[in-house]
């Protein structure tokens, strides 16, 4: 197996008296996509910050490209790309400058002409990233994180606060950099973004990893069927559940929060004919309907839904 991208082992980190990661364990490969998510808060720019050598860990092992972030920082800088929320670009330079002296770093950075028609750069290349609206700041801080053509990216949230056509712009550049070799490690609350891109998904919670694997290991059977019992007394759910998972002999049948059954199987004609027979013998008006299950769902089931 060859050496990871990023290797992290017991990643702790406080700040004050608060424990902001708690123990992280990650795992980021080269030529694949990984995405880190996790709710507002549970250290996700933190465990991103310590990989590329802006913060000291309190404790664990953190490795990128077999260096370390912080003793290594200058041999590492020309191979790591890495774009931050608080992106730390100069305020009154024109956009087109900015990133044309940050290619001037690099011996082959990307054309230019390339960065500019996959991202739309030309049109406020004249503006001073002072007066960028938010998307178009994004664009220029992900074009200054690619230009050197790094062999490792850290994005953290590159698609926040983009129109549509931008986002596919950037799944694009995404898929690009990982088609060319490079780890690319981005953290995202688009679970779009990450069903779109991820290789691998590592899910975090209050600084602790609480799920990892690609995207079907974690939502599991992508399709369900979602049955609402019109007539079901408050607090009968559960009964209702059990009774039809008796009756499909088979599938998972869980109860949900808003009063659907999610039968954990394809909608197939069988299935669809078990659920209505048994409606129609239990005396209950539901409505059935296929679904298909997201990582918005995984996501939820693995971080619950009180806010943070
Ligand atoms: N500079 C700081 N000083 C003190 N506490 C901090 C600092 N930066 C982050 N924190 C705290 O550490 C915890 C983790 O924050 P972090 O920014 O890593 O989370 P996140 O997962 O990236 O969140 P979000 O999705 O909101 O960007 C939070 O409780 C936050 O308040």
């Amino acid at each position: 197996m060859p050496t990871p991208a990023v290797e992290v082992q017991g990643l702790v980190k406080r700040y004050d008296r608060r424990t902001a990661v708690d123990g992280v364990d990650l795992v980021a490969r080269s030529g694949a996509v990984t995405a880190l998510l996790g709710p507002n808060g549970a250290g996700k720019t933190t465990t991103v910050e310590c990989c590329t050598g802006l913060r000291t860990p309190d404790a664990g092992r953190v490795r990128v490209l077999g260096l370390d972030p912080r003793r290594d920082r200058r041999a590492l800088a020309p191979r790591v790309g890495v774009m931050l929320q608080d992106g730390g670009l100069p305020a009154a330079v024109p956009a087109g400058r900015v990133l044309a002296h940050v290619a001037a770093m690099y011996a082959h950075p990307v054309p230019l002409t390339d960065l500019d028609a996959a991202l739309g750069l030309a049109s406020f290349a004249r503006t001073p990233v002072r007066r960028l609206s938010g998307g178009q700041r994004q664009r220029l801080a992900l074009a200054v994180a690619v230009v050197g053509r790094p062999e490792l990216a850290f994005l953290d949230e590159p698609s926040a606060g983009l129109d549509p056509q931008a986002r596919l712009a950037v799944w694009d550049l995404v898929r690009e950099l990982r088609d060319a070799g490079a780890a690319v490690v981005l953290t995202t609350h688009q679970m779009a973004d990450a069903e779109a891109l991820a290789d691998e998904v590592v899910v975090v919670d209050a600084g602790r990893v609480v799920a990892s694997g690609t995207v079907t290991d974690l939502v599991g059977p992508a399709r369900s069927v979602q049955v609402t019992v019109a007539d079901a007394a408050p607090g009968s759910l559960d009964a209702l559940a059990a009774d039809l998972a008796a009756a499909l002999a088979g599938p998972r049948v869980s109860p949900r929060a808003d009063g659907v059954l999610e039968v954990a199987a394809e909608p197939d004609a069988a299935v669809l004919h078990a659920v209505t027979g048994w409606a129609a013998s239990a005396g209950h008006l539901v409505s059935v309907a296929p679904a298909r299950r997201t990582l918005e769902d995984a996501f939820l089931d693995l971080t619950g839904r009180s806010l943070r």
